[in-house]
């Protein structure tokens, strides 16, 4: 199982940062070429992030580099310098069309063969923020058979709802869509960054929401989020006691020739064993909550 539970956004230009954030063992790391990053920093930061990229720091940690729009005078720059660097992931933000992944899927072709990496090696993942990338959600996520994962982007996506952030009901369409768009695709999604980093039961409580609606895990901007974001989504030992009982309860009723079957008053079929099985290894992965 590939754990993608946390994202951590560090702008691309902040060396200092980047010198250190691995220590924080995200799942995956996002150097930041976009919003992040000024205007005049721009250059500086992705001659950054190549080198970074080249070097062995973030070794064992995925890591992902959120370019400027291809419309941009930055786009092209900041992929050539992600392939070229060996990025594992390249996140597109503001992606509206399923013609924004597939020009950017052809032009990771045209790089990997120009620089001799291996075609098909860059993964890709979608940034959606708006309400015409959430209407396209579906022929975004299948798009492109290098498409990893696809994202909800909740602060420019109020921005274009005309709308603010607040208990979450703002974002409830968009992340539903998101994610049955990135399910039915059998892609990963991702909810969006949490930016009040001091409030941590404000950040649990999303993560509830987040976790019960499905979603693999979640944009980061602040390291003190990994830690409670990774706790917040592994089992508890219950859960896993459980689990083990649901499985072995379902493997002796198969030797009973016995389909479903009740445990402690609950119904135990062929969909729960399943749940069961994810529980335990998710907890293989992850460890149980602390
Ligand atoms: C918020 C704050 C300024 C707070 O800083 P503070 O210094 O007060 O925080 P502290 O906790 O005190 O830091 C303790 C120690 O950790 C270090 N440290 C902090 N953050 C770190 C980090 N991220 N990576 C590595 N290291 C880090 C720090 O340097 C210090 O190191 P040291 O001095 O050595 O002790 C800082 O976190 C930060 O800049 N975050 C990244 C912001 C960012 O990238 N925004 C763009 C992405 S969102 C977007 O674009 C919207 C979106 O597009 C999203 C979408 O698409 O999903 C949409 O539309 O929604
Ligand atoms: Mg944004």
């Amino acid at each position: 199982m590939t754990l993608r539970r946390s994202m951590l956004f560090i702008p691309g230009s902040n060396a200092a940062m980047i010198s250190t954030a691995f220590v924080f063992k995200p799942d995956s790391v996002m150097f930041d070429l976009e919003d992040a990053v000024s205007l005049r920093e721009k250059d500086a930061a992705r001659l950054l992030v190549y080198h970074t990229l080249k070097s062995s720091l973030y070794d064992g940690i995925e890591r992902v580099v959120r370019i400027n729009p291809l419309s941009t005078p930055y786009g092209k720059d900041d992929l050539e310098a992600a392939v070229r660097g060996g990025a594992d992931v390249i996140r597109l933000p503001k992606t509206e069309t399923a013609d924004d992944v597939k020009e950017l899927e052809t032009c990771v072709e045209e790089l990997e063969r120009k620089c001799g990496r291996e075609v098909g090696s860059t993964l890709l993942m979608a940034a959606i923020e708006s309400a015409s990338g959430v209407i396209n959600s579906v022929a975004i996520a299948t798009a492109s058979k290098r498409l990893m994962g696809i994202a909800v982007a909740g602060f420019d996506y109020v921005v274009d709802m005309q709308t603010e952030r607040g208990d979450g009901s703002e974002l409830f369409y968009a992340r539903c869509a998101v994610l049955h768009a990135a399910r039915a695709a059998k892609i990963d999604a991702f909810d969006v960054v949490y930016s009040d980093i001091n409030n941590e039961e404000g950040f649990l409580k999303e993560v509830d929401v987040i976790k019960r609606l499905g979603f693999n895990g979640k944009s980061l901007i602040n390291p003190r989020q990994i830690e409670l974001l990774h706790n917040a989504y592994a089992p508890t030992q219950e859960d896993v006691d459980y689990a083990n009982r649901v499985v072995a309860a379902a493997e002796k009723a198969e030797t009973e020739g016995l389909g479903v079957i009740a445990l402690n008053g609950k119904m135990i079929d062929a969909p729960i064993v399943d749940s069961a099985k994810r529980v335990l290894s998710r907890a293989q992965a992850s460890g149980v909550r602390r």
